[in-house]
């Protein structure tokens, strides 16, 4: 149901109030990007536990659109109502403020990917910065003013040489377009938490990944082209030094989402006005340690039984960095965000939803 068409009837209000409603001493959480990889996630979790959820999603085609209607049709079955909307629309954020009075935001709508920066630097702007103020413009002058914790990115280390990561580190070396909105994202919240008083918190989500993940990054279309057979570049530094990320599996991002809001301030302004400070945070929601890219196809290819056909190229001057490695001993400390599922256990889990689910709906579309 796309906003503005047929909705703003009272019928699509009670749709809102119904979605939102939640069990007693329970949160009720506006989910951003509720139609995406982790944000049907957590909607999910956060319904399964008690919590009211509302989604909102403008399912644009940055990758297959038909994904993300199928997550908001798990989400539906489940009483989760994910709005057709764009964070940008401030109409619309005021109406749901006006209709609900939302505990918690959860603000995972973004423009996404590292590389894709490359060619349409457009839509980082539109979401991860325009986008990203609109919602807390509207977060300040809610009536309650929500507290906010929304996804950063481990892209913000840049080219640090220091690992692993910590939260205090230097972070003015973006690597790309994608990092630099990211950390911007980051300063932007300090003014508003300074400004009005607005909770907030950052999360450095480290390369996630799993079922219902996106088909533009590497696990997926790394599994659906050595299953087609096609080649794959994997991308390899300077000297032969294995390129790494500090793979990160779903279910336990999703446990850093939730420990982030349950620890999460009240903010402290009303009516645009801030009476007292507020908190403020970042955390690095990672693994315990980098894997190679190479190790990663080495798995896959067990999984799958088929031998990759690699090419091997330098790493490209794309955005890409040589390495993440995430410090989280904050994360651990104040929330105590566990990681549980190493790469091996969580890449079956998602080639298992690949093979079982996603291969027949590739069928159906292509
Ligand atoms: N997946 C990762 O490895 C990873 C790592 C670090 C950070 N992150 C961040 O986590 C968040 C969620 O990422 P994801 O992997 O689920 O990506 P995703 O692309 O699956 O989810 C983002 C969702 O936001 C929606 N969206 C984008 N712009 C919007 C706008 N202007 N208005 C409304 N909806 C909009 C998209 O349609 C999409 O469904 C993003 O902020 C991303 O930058 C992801
Ligand atoms: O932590 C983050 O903040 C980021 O995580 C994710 O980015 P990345 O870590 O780049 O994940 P992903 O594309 O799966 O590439 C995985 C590895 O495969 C290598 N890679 C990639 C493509 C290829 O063709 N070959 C290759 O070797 C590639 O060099 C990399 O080493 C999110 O997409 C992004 O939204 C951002 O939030």
């Amino acid at each position: 149901m796309k906003w503005g068409s047929s909705n703003n009837t009272p019928q699509w209000e009670n749709r809102v109030r119904l979605s939102a409603r939640s069990r007693s001493g329970h949160l009720s959480v506006l989910v951003t990007g509720a139609a995406g990889f982790v944000g049907s996630h957590v909607s999910a979790a956060l319904k399964r536990r008690g919590d009211g959820v509302v989604g909102l999603d403008n399912f644009n085609s940055y990758y297959d659109p038909s994904l993300k209607r199928a997550r908001q049709k798990l989400l539906e079955q489940k009483g989760v109502f994910v709005i057709e909307g764009d964070i940008n629309d401030e109409k619309l954020l005021k109406k749901l403020f006006d209709i609900v009075e939302f505990t918690h935001v959860m603000h995972l709508a973004a423009q996404a990917g590292v590389r894709y920066a490359m060619k349409n630097p457009g839509s980082y702007i539109h979401s991860n910065i325009a986008g990203l103020v609109t919602l807390f413009e509207a977060c300040k002058s809610a009536n309650p003013q929500p507290s906010i914790a929304w996804a950063s990115s481990s892209s913000v280390y840049g080219l640090n040489s220091k690992v692993p990561f910590s939260e205090k580190d230097q972070t003015d070396q973006p690597a790309s377009l994608y990092a630099a909105t990211k950390k911007a994202g980051e300063e932007i919240a300090h003014t508003y938490n300074h400004i009005y008083g607005l909770s907030i918190t950052g999360l450095r989500f480290f390369t996630v990944y799993g079922p219902w993940g996106r088909p533009d990054m590497a696990d997926f279309f790394f599994t659906k082209n050595i299953l087609k057979g096609s080649p794959i570049s994997v991308f390899q530094g300077s000297n032969n030094k294995s390129v790494a990320r500090d793979f990160t599996y779903i279910d336990d991002i999703v446990k850093g989402c939730l420990g982030a809001l349950d620890t999460a301030e009240k903010s402290t302004g009303s009516g645009g006005k801030k009476k007292k400070n507020a908190q403020l945070r970042v955390f690095n929601l990672g693994n315990t340690s980098p894997v190679p890219v190479t190790k990663l196809v080495s798995i896959l290819e067990k999984l799958l039984k088929v031998k990759a056909k690699r090419n091997v190229l330098p790493l490209p001057r794309n955005g890409d960095v040589m390495f993440t490695h995430a410090n989280i001993s904050y994360a651990q400390k104040e929330f105590g965000y566990k990681p549980t599922t190493d790469l091996q256990m969580g890449l079956q889990k998602f080639v298992n939803w690949y093979l079982d689910y996603y291969s027949i709906i590739e069928k159906k579309n292509y």
